[in-house]
């Protein structure tokens, strides 16, 4: 391979959605970008690459025995140092905190490969929330060579840990592009069908007029279990006590996620079953579809929090600490935790207090202005084309 080659390192659904307008821009500007697979998403990551119409050109053959971290973070470094001993590129990005990003950023840096961090300096400044994503992002600052900062304090986070300023670029977060190109005619892109009108959300469209759409999503480790019980049975309450509430809730594919939203969600009475969609996984279309019409969206997604930021929709963040205190100072996100009284409580001010509700819509969207893609490209341009 050239010394021009850049190689996309990504292996989960938001990876996918949030190095897609990055893979674009390189394209477009005769740099030579190449994109790896690392397997840790595969039924999540399928429909993404084909939703942006790309190809890895490169999958590792993953082949996990056990969920356990040690397990995956080991093979995936054997893997994917193997893969660019072949492949030879002249520089590595890398996004976020996944293992798959932590562990080629490592395995590029033991072949002193450039390493460029797409979405640096994101701290909770909490090791075990989330979990183990904090210490990715620290270990891949270490040893990035770009850090590609989505807000200004990101860039403050990478500073006070001594990253040198030189190397710190404030481009926005590529999530903003990523919205802006699937929301708008982008010709390279293949839009799939529409499943407003498909078999998982059936019957949803005409419930919409009038109805309150909550759009819900939680599957971090950290909420695993105890926490998800509770999101879960306050939801149920939630969608008994009010018959406006439509909600829509794609389930993530995690099996221990699933199985507990299931055993929740059982036995309820037809007419309250008919007003929530227990899906799996959504296709992109389809979920900024949802976010752009929901009344309110419960998560504790990092993605779902930007693009509702994006979207102007207000967000409820069910965790305990966030690496995105920019959405709760512009006022567009509230950090609330997962207990029950703080999910009744939120939601019940937002029904009762059109004055707040409307406050959090007019929030500023402190992730960027869709160009963030471009402006990595510009900066890797310069910095290997000399
Ligand atoms: C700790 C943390 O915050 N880590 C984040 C984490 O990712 P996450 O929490 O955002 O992950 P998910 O919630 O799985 O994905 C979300 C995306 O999936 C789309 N979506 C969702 C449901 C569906 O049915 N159909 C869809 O299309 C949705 O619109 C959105 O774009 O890793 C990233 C990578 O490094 C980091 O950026 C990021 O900090």
């Amino acid at each position: 391979m050239s010394e021009k080659t850049i190689l996309l390192c990504m292996g989960t659904r938001p990876e996918i959605i949030k190095m897609a307008p990055v893979y674009y821009a390189l394209k477009q500007n005769g740099l030579e970008p190449l994109l790896l697979h690392t397997g840790q998403h595969e039924d999540m990551a399928d429909p993404m690459y084909r939703f942006f119409n790309i190809l890895p050109d490169f999958s590792l053959p993953l082949e996990r025995r056990s969920d356990a971290l040690h397990h995956l973070s080991a093979m995936l470094l054997e893997k994917l140092g193997a893969a660019f001993e072949s492949i030879k590129p002249g520089a590595v990005l890398v996004h976020g905190d996944t293992a798959s990003a932590a562990m080629a950023a490592l395995a590029a840096f033991y072949q002193r490969i450039p390493v460029g961090h797409v979405e640096a300096g994101l701290r909770s400044h909490n090791r075990y929330n989330p979990f183990p994503e904090e210490k990715n992002r620290e270990l891949i600052a270490r040893l990035a060579d770009w850090h590609f900062a989505p807000t200004q304090n990101a860039r403050q986070n990478l500073l006070r840990e001594n990253i040198d300023d030189s190397r710190i670029h404030l481009v926005g977060n590529t999530i903003v592009d990523a919205v802006r190109l699937a929301t708008s005619e982008y010709p390279e892109m293949v839009a799939d069908p529409d499943e407003m009108s498909g078999l998982q959300l059936r019957g949803l469209r005409d419930m919409l007029p009038g109805s309150r759409l909550l759009f819900i999503t939680a599957h971090r480790r950290e909420n695993l279990g105890r926490p998800l019980l509770s999101i879960s049975s306050t939801v149920r309450k939630i969608l008994i006590a009010d018959e406006k509430v439509v909600i829509v809730w794609p389930v993530h594919s995690n099996p221990k996620v699933r199985a507990t939203v299931d055993e929740v969600f059982a036995d309820l009475p037809e007419e309250v079953a008919a007003r929530i969609f227990l899906t799996r996984p959504l296709s992109y279309s389809t979920t900024l579809n949802l976010l752009k019409r929901a009344w309110l969206v419960l998560t504790d997604s990092g993605g779902i929090q930007e693009e509702a930021a994006c979207l102007h929709v207000p967000v409820l963040i069910l965790r305990e600490a966030t690496e995105r205190p920019e959405l709760v100072s512009s006022g567009g996100g509230r950090l609330i935790g997962t207990s029950s009284a703080a999910i009744l409580n939120a939601v019940g001010e937002l029904r009762d207090n059109p004055a707040a509700y409307q406050a959090m819509c007019d929030a500023i969207n402190p992730f960027g202005d869709g160009y963030a893609a471009d402006r990595i490209k510009d900066i890797l341009t310069r910095s290997m084309h000399g």
